[in-house]
């Protein structure tokens, strides 16, 4: 067989070791990850494990109390810019002004992400068609459903094309339809390069179209390995032996 000489795929995202601590207790301790362009990673876990947390310190939205994390081989935590310029994040519950309408949210999200005049109009016009918004785009998110909140949230996170998307269950509130729409639109985006975490409760999501997954239980990392789509068992046995009896085995390097 000949040897595989090949570069390993650049590291764009690297957390070393990262702590923090809510409301006194531990929500995510001693977590290290790593994730490669055009990789789309899974987070898992009960609720409560620390997926959220660890997404919003990721996305640059709350300090570690310890650790690191590289975003394209620079220091994040000095240099904050780097996640406006660089992540897409729909958080949880996507923050909306309800008085906006969506067209408005998407020029206020490309301007806070430096985006401006044709740059922006260009980018709005993409991520309308591509998300299939134009009969909302002159309506008010006070008015609209759960599902197209989403999909708007969705569209504020992708609209300056960043280099790593995080999303918190981004499938919350959408319709069949919408979901595999939202599959095609994640392989899509790591097909284009971009790293993808994605954290869920859904276990066929990460099946269908996530690389690698990794398994939180009470702020620690218990799983870190590749997802096999031919074999969804695999993935739900080691997410309920996780679940009931904490884990057994240390995390495995993917
Ligand atoms: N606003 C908050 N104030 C204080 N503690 C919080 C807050 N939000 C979360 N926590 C705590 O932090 C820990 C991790 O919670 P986190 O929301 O990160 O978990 P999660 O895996 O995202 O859960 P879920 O699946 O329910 O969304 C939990 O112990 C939780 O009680």
């Amino acid at each position: 067989m000949t040897p595989n000489h090949s570069a390993p795929a650049p590291v764009l995202l690297q957390l070393d070791r990262l702590s923090r601590r809510r409301a006194g207790r531990p929500a995510v301790t001693d977590l290290s990850l790593r994730l490669e362009r055009g990789q789309v990673l899974g987070l898992l876990g009960v609720n409560g494990a620390g997926k959220s947390t660890t997404l919003s310190m990721i996305a640059g939205a709350m300090r570690p109390d310890s650790g690191c994390i590289k975003l394209n081989g620079s220091d994040f935590l000095e240099q904050p810019e780097l996640a406006r310029q660089l992540i897409g994040w729909l958080p949880e519950r996507a923050p909306l002004w309800p008085e906006l309408t969506v067209g408005e949210h998407l020029d206020a999200h490309g301007r806070l992400r430096g985006l401006g005049g044709a740059a922006l109009r260009e980018a709005r016009v993409a991520i309308i068609e591509r998300l299939e918004l134009q009969p909302l785009a002159r309506r008010l998110a006070g008015v609209l459903s759960q599902g197209q909140r989403q999909r708007l949230g969705l569209a504020c996170a992708l609209l300056h094309r960043p280099a790593l998307l995080v999303l918190d269950e981004p499938a919350n509130a959408l319709d069949p339809v919408q979901v595999a729409a939202l599959r095609t639109l994640i392989r899509e985006q790591a097909a284009a390069g971009t790293a993808v975490i994605l954290s869920t409760h859904l276990l066929a999501e990460v099946t269908a179209v996530c690389d690698r997954v990794a398994i939180l239980h009470e702020g620690t990392l218990r799983h870190d390995g590749p997802v096999h789509a031919d074999d969804h068992a695999a993935l739900e046995r080691t997410f309920f032996e996780i679940a009931m009896n904490g884990n057994p085995q240390p995390a495995q390097a993917a």
